[in-house]
Order: C-alpha cells, then sequence, then structure tokens
C-alpha cells in the first residue's frame, strides 16, 4: 500500500506569537492550496516565557523549538514552522528539516521614531538589541553607542522604543514586513554593514525523520537558491560550534555569476570591542554536498585567522 496524504490532515505546531502564527498559517495556506487539510496546534515555549534574562544566557535559541519538537515527537502535530535562525545546527535524533521555503528580505533594520538611520544617531545614543551579533557588528560601526538588551516579540520591542526607553533599536525586516509593519524600518543596513545572522528571513519545515510520505509532499516547497545559501551559512555556525552565545553573522548571496557568495564575521563572544574577524568567499555550489564544504571552508578559514580564541568557553 502506498502512503497518501490526501484527504488526511496535517497539524503544523506553532509558537503564538504574531509572528509565528502569521508564519505558520503562511505554510497552511501553501499546503492547504496543493489539497491539503492543515489546521494549526498553538504552544507557549520556554523561550516565550522567559523575558527577563537573555537568552544566550538560559539555554539559548532552542527554547523556542523544543516544545514544538514535543508535539511532533507525541504525534499531537506532524509539522513544525521555524524562523530559521532560531533553529539549532544539530536538531535531535529523530527529526529533521525537510523544508526551507524562500527566504524574505534577509537584512537587519534600524527602527527608530527620531532618526532616520544609524549614522544620524547622537554620540552616545541608546539602541536596543539583544542579538550579539549586532551588538559586535553596531560596536564597530558606532562605538560611541550605548547598546542595550531588549527582549520580547516584536510588537513588544517596539513599545519599548516608542516608551522612550530607546533611541533606536534594530530587527530582522523581514519579521516587520511579515506583520505589515514595514513602514517602522528607517533604514534597512546594507548586508556588507551588518552581515545578517545564518538563515535571517527564511522559513524551516522541521517533521520526524519517519516521516516520510510529509517529506516528499514537502520537497515542492523547496526553494532551491535559498536552501542552498542558508546551509552554506548553518554550515559555519556548525563548524564553529553552533552555540548562540558565539556573535556570528554568516550571508549567502547568490552572484549574477550563478557563484554563491559567502560572508561571514564573528566577534569575541566576551569583549565585544575586540575587532571582526571577516572574510568573504564565492564559489559555485551546485548540491547541498557544496554548500557545505563552503560554509566549512570559511569556518577553516576563521580559525587560521585566529578564531578559536574569539569562541565561548565550552561548557
Ligand atoms: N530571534 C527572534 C526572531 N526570529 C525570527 C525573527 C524575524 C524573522 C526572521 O529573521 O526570519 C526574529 C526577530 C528579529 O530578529 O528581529
Amino acid at each position: 500500500m502506498t502512503e497518501t496524504l490526501k484527504n488526511s490532515s496535517v497539524v503544523i505546531a506553532t509558537r503564538e506569537s504574531r509572528l509565528a502564527l502569521w508564519q505558520a498559517e503562511h505554510v497552511k495556506a501553501v499546503l492547504e492550496a496543493r489539497g491539503l487539510g492543515v489546521s494549526l496546534l498553538g504552544m507557549t515555549t520556554r523561550g516565550d516565557q522567559i523575558l527577563d534574562r537573555s537568552l544566550s544566557k538560559v539555554g539559548g535559541k532552542g527554547l523556542f523549538v523544543k516544545e514544538l519538537e514535543t508535539a511532533l515527537e507525541e504525534g499531537r502535530a506532524q509539522l513544525a514552522v521555524h524562523s530559521l535562525k532560531d533553529v539549532p545546527m544539530e536538531l535531535p535524533e529523530g527529526f529533521e528539516l525537510a523544508a526551507i521555503l524562500e527566504r524574505e528580505d534577509p537584512r537587519d533594520a534600524f527602527v527608530s521614531p527620531r532618526y532616520e538611520n544609524l549614522a544620524a544617531l547622537p554620540q552616545g545614543a541608546r539602541v536596543g538589541t539583544s542579538s550579539l551579533r549586532r551588538v559586535v557588528q553596531l560596536k564597530a560601526l558606532r562605538p560611541d553607542l550605548q547598546i542595550e538588551p531588549v527582549r520580547g516579540n516584536l510588537d513588544t520591542r517596539l513599545r519599548k522604543l516608542d516608551e522612550g526607553q530607546f533611541d533606536a533599536i534594530v530587527l530582522a525586516a523581514a519579521g516587520l514586513k511579515r506583520l505589515g509593519l514595514g513602514e517602522r524600518i528607517r533604514a534597512c543596513f546594507s548586508e556588507d554593514e551588518m552581515i545578517p545572522c545564518a538563515g535571517q528571513g527564511a522559513l524551516g519545515l522541521e517533521l520526524r525523520a519517519d516521516a516520510q510520505a510529509l517529506r516528499a509532499e514537502l520537497q515542492a516547497l523547496v526553494h532551491m537558491p535559498t536552501s542552498l545559501a542558508t546551509q552554506a551559512e548553518r554550515a559555519v555556525s556548525r563548524a564553529l560550534g553552533g552555540s548562540c552565545s558565539m556573535p556570528l553573522a554568516a550571508h549567502g548571496r547568490w552572484q549574477a555569476d550563478g557563484r554563491l557568495r559567502l560572508d561571514v564575521a564573528l566577534g569575541h563572544a566576551e569583549d565585544h570591542a575586540q575587532p571582526l574577524l571577516k572574510l568573504s568567499l564565492t564559489e559555485p555550489v551546485a548540491d547541498e554536498a557544496a554548500a557545505r564544504a563552503l560554509g566549512e571552508r570559511a569556518a577553516a578559514q576563521l580559525r587560521e585567522r585566529g578564531a578559536q580564541a574569539y569562541l565561548p568557553a565550552a561548557v
């Protein structure tokens, strides 16, 4: 008997933030257009509950993923939709990323009620971000700024900005655009001045490794340029230990000549004022193995330039 998904229903496990729900609804609509029945199972994760501490200190981004995996394991859901950048580099045994969808704008956005871009900020201005990657790149661009943590979902962060806790905040353009908040973006950082995080702007679909029929169905959703670029990006992070207390930027861009350009920047895990280690590699990439090899080569070259001393001490 061949397994078929037609007439059966797929349950998508999702966090309940507005962004997570938008992303889950998006995937639901795509699957429904392919004739599947789809419903959503909303869940609050530990990452959503812990709002008072920096995530890198309390167990990292995996906090957003684990409860969803438990729902898959217990059969309460078949599919989890994630912002790819929140998905740990190594998935637990029994799970896999079955599809990476076309990426939204991968850039970081400058959001401020008063200032039009980073250069317009006065000396010593307060900028909110909790991402170590953004902290080290902001410090490199503007060492005078006072950079302070800001947690919470997008609406919470924007409210804190509007209440005057910060002069500006830096957020992923993709999240703002998805929620119809694109008009809050005063300027986007170029991908050269603020290199995005591995996977930024892309969605990853996770399922149980034994869900073969669903995996086959999801192949049609894979966006190959995004998938290869983000696999190169994630390979850099994985090769450097994959820790989210590591200020790492890794961003792949397809060039006009068809080659993939991978830009990488690593900041010091503790001393955020140390100069960034940066490099850029451009190579032909035709398949996943080549994408991963490109990322691993970038990581190896970072190590040759002294990355070891920058990495967080093993815990
Ligand atoms: N870390 C939280 C998170 N996860 C995904 C996005 C935005 C969407 C994306 O980058 O795919 C955000 C918010 C942000 O970084 O501003």
